[in-house]
This record gives structure tokens, C-alpha cells and sequence, in this order.
């Protein structure tokens, strides 16, 4: 049963970097209320939905939100109000109609991604159900495996790493509570090692270390030495994914691998780069390893490595359709990073999902890296099947948020739940 959207109000909030981010509350008919906050990228990819900011210098250096939230007020709530919550996908359309551009520039996909995962939680507690058993049916039982970003660099730490995220995937562990704990335990192990080394222990945007290391490698290494100091085996129990974040360091037709002093590398050297390191370390996933613009490099890629280990898609992609399924025709990758305000609305990321399944693609669900203590995604994972989950390191509360959500999905899902590794491998 669904119920009449009777009111809808909107604010500014803040994210976990102190930016100005969209709250948006949905009351039926029925007296249930809820509300949703959007998240923000910090290395967005150049064809994501337009996160509409104000501009206006004076305030949070041009960074605010209220245009978005008066165009929740002035324009989406006068539609919507009135709407059954339960019509979701009807919502979403009407609000893509109602923005009228390609990129939810108009209105901005920060006003209607708030009032989309709004709308949907209000279904779900007019439904009686948790949101993840509301978007998923019955059907929805397995846990994602998490991939934990415990060591920061690129664009989201100030130190001389270049890839954006090294996270660990706690493959081996029977279910998601244990997985966590893996993850947990060798994060804390890993700052003993930092600190053993001389290295600052302070932490990036997403939780991970962002130690000033003396090369790439040394990140890899740092890991795995903490991995089995943690009475874990590497490759077995726990294993390593990669999120270079490469738009983020290509210019010029070059890769710049400056931060760590490694010098210009063409797209067919980061290939190489990449085997030499899936020949050293137990890499099971590698994304954006090349930039958004890269297409050629990325079909390449994906031959050369994609028989080895995952390849997925973020910025190439940004969560729409239009790219994934030329990414499909042209074996661009393997699989898709999953990001709901890089397209803008519930249904159209469900969409994006839908594809990947058809394709025989794995995808990954994916926090940004400002975040709010919205624990929508963490519900979402499990309604969209599992799958992987990355959201950042195990400390930093915006993160903590989604990991302990899981924790009691899977308690409350009891015997049913199912949990395990399932990703692609095909180049
Ligand atoms: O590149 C990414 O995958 C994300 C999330 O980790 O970073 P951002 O939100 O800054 O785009
Ligand atoms: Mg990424």
C-alpha cells in the first residue's frame, strides 16, 4: 500500500567535508515522515547529472544549496504533493520532464535525487517495510561484500600518492559481520605499521591513512604487510582493489604520475604498469585504472587484463545507460561503479543495474566522498542483489553509518542471508 504525499519541505545540510548538501522531507498521508540527504564526488566524472550549487562567493565560497532546495519547494513539491508514494518510477519521470535537460542541470540532480530516495523510504515505512526488503521484494538477501578504502591519495589527500583509493575486500570471510571485523582489524593493525614506519596516521575523505609514501607500491606493500599482521592470509582471506581515479591525474594525452614522482605515462604504459602490479599483488579489482575519456585505452585495457581481474567503470560511465551500453558493445570494462547522484534519481540507477545484469557485468555500489549519515545506500545494496559495496574505511561515522546499517540487515535477514564474492573476470 502506498499513501498520498501530503507535504514535502527541503534544507541545507552539511557533509561530512563541511559542504552545504540537500535534506529533503516527504510526509503522507498516513502521519509516516521521513527524509534523505544527498551525497557530493570530489573527482566527478565530466558527464555526471549537474549538482546545482549557488555560485554566490559570499556564502560557503559559492558552494551552497539553497537554489536546489527552493527548486524542491517552488517547483517539485507543487507537482508531487498530492502523488501516491508508491509510484516511484512515475515521480522519477516526471521530475526528469519537469528539469527538461539532459543532466538534471536545470532543477539540479541534488534537489531531485533528495526528493527520489525521500520519496522511496516513504514507501517503504507506509509499506511496513525495511527499505531494502521495500526496493528488492523478497528476493532481497544477499549482503554486499564491502571494499574498504584504508589508504587515501589522489584527489582526496594531500600526500605523494597518486592512485585515489587502495581498499581491501575481505573475500574469505564467511559473512558480512566477519568481513567487517577482517576489515576492521587489519585497519588498525595498518596505523600500528604506519606509525612503526615514521608515517602520519592521519586520514582522507574517506577514512583511509594518507600517509606520504615513498612510491605507489609502497602502498600495495604497506597493505599486505598489514593484512597478514593481522593473522590473515593476502589473496585468500583478504585482497586488494584499486580505484586509481585516473581522470583525475591525465592531462595533455599523458597519465601524470607526478605526485610520487613517477613521471608522464602513456595509456598502453598504465596497462602495462597495471599487469606488472596484478603479477605482484592480488588486485581483484581495478576501476577507473584509466581516465573517462580514454575509450580506446579502456578497450585495450580490458583485453589485456580483464581475463585477470575486474575492470570497472566510474567516471567512463557515471551511472547512465547511454554510456554503459556503449561500454557493453565495445568491452570498454566488466563492470560498473554504481553511483546514484551521478544520474539523479532511483529508478534511472535501478535501470543502470538492470543493464549490467542483462550484460553478465558485476557492478559496485559506491558512497561519494562527501557524505551525510544517510544510510540509504546501504539498504539499496541489498535490494539491488548484493553485489560489492564500497563506502569507505571503518572509522569516520558518514561510513561507520552504512557498514553497522549492513550489520543489522544481515542480523535481521538471520538464516537467509547470503553473502560471498561475486565479481567479473572477462577481458
Ligand atoms: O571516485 C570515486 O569512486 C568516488 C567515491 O570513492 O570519489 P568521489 O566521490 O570523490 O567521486
Ligand atoms: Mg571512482
Amino acid at each position: 500500500m502506498g499513501g498520498t504525499i501530503t507535504c514535502m519541505d527541503a534544507m541545507e545540510v552539511l557533509d561530512s567535508r563541511g559542504n552545504p548538501t540537500v535534506r529533503v522531507f516527504v510526509g503522507l498521508d498516513n502521519g509516516i515522515r521521513v527524509s534523505a540527504s544527498v551525497p557530493s564526488g570530489a573527482s566527478t566524472g565530466e558527464n555526471e547529472a549537474v549538482e546545482l550549487r549557488d555560485g554566490d562567493a559570499g556564502r560557503y565560497g559559492g558552494k551552497g544549496v539553497l537554489k536546489a532546495v527552493s527548486n524542491v519547494l517552488d517547483i517539485l513539491a507543487p507537482e508531487i504533493v498530492g502523488q501516491d508514494c508508491a509510484r516511484q518510477a512515475e515521480i522519477d519521470r516526471m521530475m526528469i520532464s519537469l528539469d527538461g535537460t539532459p543532466n538534471k542541470g536545470k532543477l539540479g540532480a541534488n534537489a531531485i535525487l533528495g526528493v527520489s530516495m525521500a520519496v522511496a523510504r516513504a514507501a517503504a515505512a507506509s509499506a511496513g517495510l525495511p527499505l531494502y526488503a521495500y526496493l528488492g521484494g523478497p528476493g532481497a538477501v544477499r549482503v554486499p561484500m564491502p571494499m574498504l578504502n584504508i589508504l587515501n591519495g589522489g584527489k582526496h589527500a594531500d600526500n605523494s600518492v597518486d592512485f585515489q583509493e587502495f581498499m581491501i575486500v575481505p573475500l574469505g570471510a564467511p559473512c558480512f559481520a566477519e568481513a567487517l571485523r577482517y576489515a576492521a582489524e587489519t585497519f588498525h593493525t595498518l596505523k600500528k605499521i604506519l606509525k612503526k614506519k615514521g608515517y602520519a596516521t592521519n586520514v582522507g575523505d574517506e577514512g583511509g591513512f594518507a600517509p606520504d609514501l615513498k612510491s605507489n607500491d609502497e602502498a600495495c606493500e604497506v597493505i599486505l604487510e598489514a593484512v597478514s599482521a593481522a593473522g590473515y592470509q593476502s589473496g585468500k582471506d583478504i585482497a586488494i582493489a584499486l580505484d586509481p581515479a585516473a581522470s583525475s591525474f591525465y592531462g595533455d594525452g599523458a597519465y601524470d604520475l607526478s605526485k610520487s614522482g613517477q613521471g608522464r605515462k602513456t595509456s598502453a604504459e598504465m596497462t602495462k604498469f597495471y599487469a606488472g602490479w596484478l603479477d605482484k599483488f592480488p588486485i581483484v579489482s581495478i576501476e577507473d585504472g584509466l581516465a573517462e575519456d580514454d575509450w580506446q585505452g579502456f578497450r585495450e585495457h580490458t583485453a589485456a587484463l580483464g581475463g585477470r581481474t575486474q575492470i570497472v567503470g566510474d567516471d567512463i560511465f557515471v551511472t547512465n545507460t547511454e554510456f554503459i551500453r556503449r561500454g557493453i558493445r565495445e568491452k570498454s570494462a566488466n563492470s560498473v561503479l554504481i553511483k546514484l547522484n551521478q544520474i539523479g534519481t532511483v529508478t534511472e540507477t535501478i535501470e543502470a543495474i538492470r543493464l549490467c545484469h542483462a550484460a553478465g557485468w558485476s557492478y559496485v555500489l559506491s558512497h561519494r566522498s562527501g557524505e551525510t549519515e544517510d544510510t540509504f545506500l546501504a539498504d539499496f545494496a541489498v535490494a539491488m542483489g548484493g553485489g560489492q559495496l564500497k563506502t569507505g574505511s571503518a572509522c569516520r561515522s558518514e561510513r561507520v553509518a552504512k557498514y553497522n546499517r549492513l550489520l543489522e540487515i544481515e542480523r535481521e535477514l538471520g538464516a537467509s542471508a547470503r553473502f560471498g564474492f561475486e565479481y567479473s573476470r572477462r577481458g
